[in-house]
């Protein structure tokens, strides 16, 4: 990590604001589940991410309304801490993870021409460390408090400019997750202008096409490829939805072809069927999005054995 840099007027408070258990254990579950089931690959190695125009475009829009309340609670906390005279607009909102080898080094969260109209940040931590990950510390270059400790509810709140540089520490095990938000002062930025729009066209053409609800769908296939190395060009690697399902326990069948599925990537957009053990479980599901996300519903309820487990392989 690159040495602190010197910061001329060290007396004034740095612009943050740092609120233990904010969200409820129950909330951050709740933003887990969808993430374990929704999430694609991010926007860098060993990260991963769910946006609300993702869960749009694969027809699990219902999972926006755990983040209504959530992102409200939010903007109300930032308006009044930084005293904003007119209401902000939410710029981006998504679920993060980082995995073993993800890290940021030090920056400011507007550091780039197309960034500037972030105003502020607020990053919820949805798990622990120690408990949930190990590495992925948090630290601001200058002022207090230097390093934050993520765990599960708390949440940091700071101006996106270059008084609240910070950095993250490498992840050295396990997945360490939060909410993140981008908060503009510029209407044209309004994340929820865009989300409407996007809900609307897919609302109309559901109510056109398809007037039953449709189970999730999945986007193109690369956004679940997940590659433990960089330089394979996608040889050495996994689909994330699959790797999740096999920590629930579960094979993938198809309904199609014969046996087992693997990785391939192109069956898992199709109907199968799930295996645990010697167990095949009658329902066919549209796809490995669909089954993955009634199997993490399911295992968060606790539930996974009544779920009408059907004839023995
Ligand atoms: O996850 C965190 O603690 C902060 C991440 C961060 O700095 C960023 O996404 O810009
Ligand atoms: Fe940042």
């Amino acid at each position: 990590m690159l040495p602190s840099r010197e910061m001329g007027a060290k007396s004034l408070k740095p612009p943050r604001l740092i609120l233990h258990n904010f969200l409820t254990s129950e909330e951050c579950k709740e933003l887990e589940f969808i993430h374990k089931s929704s999430s694609t690959v991010g926007y860098r190695p060993n990260v991963f991410s769910t946006t609300l125009s993702h869960l749009i475009a694969t027809n699990s829009s219902p999972f926006l309304i755990p983040f209504v309340p959530i992102r409200e609670k939010l903007k109300e906390k930032v308006e009044n801490f930084f005293g904003c005279e007119y209401e902000l607009c939410i710029e981006f909102t998504g679920l993060i993870s980082w995995c073993r080898g993800a890290c940021i080094g030090w920056h400011s969260d507007d550091n780039r021409p197309y960034l500037k109209q972030r105003h502020f940040t607020a990053v919820c931590y949805l798990n622990s460390y120690g408990k949930d990950f190990k590495g992925g510390l948090f630290h601001f270059q200058d002022g207090e408090p230097t390093t934050l400790v993520p765990m599960a509810g708390d949440v940091a709140i700071y101006t996106a400019d270059s008084c609240n540089i910070h950095a993250v520490d490498e992840i050295i095990e396990g997945e360490r997750l939060t909410l993140t938000l981008w908060f503009s002062r510029d209407s044209a930025h309004d994340e929820d202008a865009k989300l409407i729009s996007l809900l609307s066209k897919t609302m109309l053409h559901c109510s056109i096409n398809m007037p039953e609800v449709k189970p999730p769908m999945l986007a193109s296939i690369n956004m679940y490829w997940f590659s433990l190395d960089l330089a394979s060009h996608q040889q050495l690697g996994f689909d994330i939805c699959l790797a999740r399902m096999h920590v629930l326990g579960f094979d993938v069948c198809s309904c199609q072809a014969e046996g087992l599925l693997s990785d391939s990537t192109e069956i898992l957009m199709e109907p199968l069927q799930l295996v645990r053990g010697k167990e095949l479980f009658k329902q066919d599901f549209v796809n490995i999005l669909h089954a993955l996300q009634v199997f993490s519903l399911l295992q968060m309820l606790n539930n996974i054995d009544q779920y009408s487990v059907g004839s023995q392989m």
